[in-house]
């Protein structure tokens, strides 16, 4: 069997990422620093997916074990030296804290003269991922090594969709997933674009297809999150009942679209039907999707490539409206889970600078007068 390392064991590692490779004859092993989840799956060496909808189907996923970064960092180390593909689904903030233990593989992989091609797929919800993982992995790595890099190792950015939930069953590896997904590959990015993953969509340039996912499902499920924070609700299928909360996510998303089909040329009527199913998705009542977690880390949140700014930067650089997009980021704003310490340190910065200067800084927009119409 070929070999995959996924640096990520959580919902949409297991629940996702997970069956694609197992369904693709890989043997996986799983990286990360969740104990409980790591010991399951190196003890057992198998798990669960159940499609959320009213059949319940049930996917098997074999040949699976797993590796604590935290414990065995020289273990993970021989992995991706010997791996035929490296994943990953373990957010944005955390790549550059990896990143070290993917070079220092890659040192060893050069060491032991292994030079067939490998591509390492950042699934991370952000523009520009698997680029942004290689420019932490170069930190670590001196001119030959980077030589070896621009040969054999691809960093394809990609774009994964499939609203995994927080779990909690007695089984720890059981992951209950909606049934639509989607993983688009950059295949102009990949060294390895031979050995194709079935279930995955390769092409030219992903920027497309990432900003329609991002500022479409993402701006979608987090103006969902804040507005249903800011009425009172506690999850997202509850929150999608309030007629309040239906119009803002409509608006927002005519918004973006209005953005997308003027740069990406989209058909008006196809990019319809896209975001009317998003919104049928947000609302299946098989799922139950916490906002804490849809509204987490609303620092990253509102980054300038991110799912509300960067739409807006656009959106007001051709003259187009960005009224709702506004208001949900000062909801963003206003939002606060005491467990999530990027809402504590964006509350603590409103206690002691203006808005004004809040945004600009957590946004990084410096024209003052973009930043007064978004507070206005
Ligand atoms: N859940 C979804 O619906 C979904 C869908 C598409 C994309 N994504 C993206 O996938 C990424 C992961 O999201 P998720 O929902 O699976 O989150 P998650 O919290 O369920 O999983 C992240 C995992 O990373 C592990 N981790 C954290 N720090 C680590 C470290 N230093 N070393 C090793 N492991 C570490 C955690 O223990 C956890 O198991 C994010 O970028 C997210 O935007 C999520
Ligand atoms: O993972 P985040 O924090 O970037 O965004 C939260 C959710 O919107 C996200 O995880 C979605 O469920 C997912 O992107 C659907 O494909």
């Amino acid at each position: 069997m070929k070999k995959a390392v996924h640096f990520g064991a959580g919902n949409i590692g297991r629940g996702f990422i997970g069956e694609v490779l197992s369904k693709n004859n890989y043997q996986i092993t799983f990286v990360d620093i969740n104990e409980t989840i790591i010991d399951a799956l190196a003890t057992r060496g198998n798990y669960q997916i159940e499609l959320a909808s009213d059949d319940k189907a049930i996917i098997e996923v074999n040949h699976v074990t797993g590796l604590n970064n935290g414990k065995e960092p020289e273990a993970v180390v021989e992995a991706v030296a010997e791996a035929d593909i490296v994943t990953t689904a373990i957010g944005p903030n955390i790549l550059p804290y990896i990143a070290e233990l993917i070079a220092k593989g890659l040192i060893a992989r050069k060491a032991q003269s292994i030079n067939d091609p490998i591509d390492i797929i950042a699934c991370e919800n952000m523009i520009g991922g698997s680029k942004f993982l290689q420019s932490e992995v170069e930190k670590y790595l001196d001119s030959e090594m980077k030589d070896y890099l621009s040969t054999y190792v691809g960093f394809p950015n990609a774009a994964v969709d499939r609203i995994v939930p927080n779990q909690s069953h007695e089984d720890a590896l059981f992951v209950s997933v909606e049934p639509f997904r989607e993983w688009v590959i950059d295949e102009s990015m990949s060294k390895n674009a031979q050995d194709k993953l079935e279930g995955v969509i390769y092409v030219e340039d992903l920027e497309p297809y990432i900003e329609r996912k991002l500022f479409s499902v993402n701006t979608g499920h987090a103006t969902v999150a804040y507005t249903g924070a800011f009425l009172g609700y506690k999850t997202i299928d509850e929150a999608m009942k309030d007629d309040r909360v239906l119009k803002q996510i409509q608006q927002v998303l005519t918004e973006t679209g209005s953005l997308l089909i003027d740069k990406w040329q989209f058909d008006q009527e196809a990019h319809h039907q896209y975001t009317q199913k998003i919104i049928h998705r947000f609302e299946n009542a098989n799922i139950s999707d916490d906002i804490t977690r849809v509204a987490r880390t609303p620092i990253r949140k509102l980054g300038y490539d991110e799912r509300f700014i960067r739409p807006i930067r656009e959106l007001a650089s051709r003259g187009l409206n960005f009224d709702y997009l506004a208001k949900t980021v000062q909801m963003i704003l206003d939002y606060k889970d005491p467990k999530d310490e990027e809402s504590v340190k964006l509350q603590e910065m409103r206690q002691s600078a203006n808005d004004t200067d809040v945004l600009s800084a957590v946004t990084g927009i410096k024209d003052k007068a973009l930043i007064e119409k978004i507070l206005s």
